[in-house]
């Protein structure tokens, strides 16, 4: 991991790890939807260039929508920050996966999927060399605000020009609910991705009070947002 662990102090980055390895040790998941998310479903189709290219999937949990890309053909790269995630994957999915070290990752393999288990702050370019196209799905909105700016420099960093994201956001009164997942609005993502890339909405879901989500959390309102994001 990047944070500074000589101090004896733990850092706002290293809590934030020890929440995600707290969450799936105790199985508290709900994020996980367990089937091909219905945004990527209903997009990809507009997205996909060639129908073949490698997708990355960011903090990727043990997202089915991995095996939905691999079925399409896609070859995948995951980065999970969970060994447990990455390790029920495969055996939920009967996948026999190869593990083997490739710090400061481990590294499960299984034919074109590959999850690098460990930060997403230590990929660098060679780690996705080659990789034009992003499927973030409660990635940037698991993080908290001074991480979201970094997460997305990050990418920044490691993608080539030309790069595109299919991104799915969420949208709430943040003083309903502390996150994860964040209240992250379009203003936001604008200013995030900022001039050196091209951001498009291409659906607005307003889900209302009445979503199952919106009601376990006392939300007046719950909104999901696509957008489809160009490196320039
Ligand atoms: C809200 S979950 C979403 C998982 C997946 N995208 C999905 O749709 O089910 C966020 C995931 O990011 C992982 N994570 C958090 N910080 C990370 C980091 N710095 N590097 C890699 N994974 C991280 C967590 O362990 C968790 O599985």
């Amino acid at each position: 991991m990047t944070e500074n662990n000589h101090d004896s102090k733990p850092s706002h980055s290293s809590l934030r790890y020890d929440f995600w390895h707290d969450k799936w040790r105790r199985n508290e998941i709900g994020f996980h939807e367990g089937t091909v998310n219905q945004y990527l479903a209903s997009h990809w189709q507009d997205f996909t260039v060639t129908g073949s290219e490698t997708v990355l999937l960011p903090l990727c949990g043990k997202s089915r929508d991995i095996l939905w890309l691999s079925d399409k053909g896609h070859p995948v790269i995951g980065v999970e920050l969970s060994p447990i995630a990455c390790k029920d994957l495969f055996e939920e999915t009967n996948l026999k996966a190869q593990v083997r070290p490739d710090p400061p990752f481990t590294l499960y393999q299984h034919n074109d999927i590959q999850i690098y288990c460990g930060d997403l702050f230590d990929l660098d370019a060679s780690h996705v060399a080659g990789v034009k196209t992003v499927f973030d799905r409660a990635a940037l909105i698991a993080l908290p605000d001074e991480m979201r700016r970094r997460y997305v420099d990050h990418l920044h960093q490691i993608l080539p020009r030309e790069s595109q994201i299919l991104l799915v956001t969420m949208e709430y009164d943040s003083g309903e609910m502390e996150g994860p997942p964040y209240s992250v609005t379009e203003p936001e993502v604008m200013s995030l991705y900022g001039a050196k890339w091209v951001t498009k909405q291409v659906q607005k879901n307003n889900l209302g009070a009445d979503d199952p989500f919106a009601k376990r959390r006392g939300l007046s309102y719950m909104t999901e947002c696509v957008y489809q994001i160009t490196k320039l």
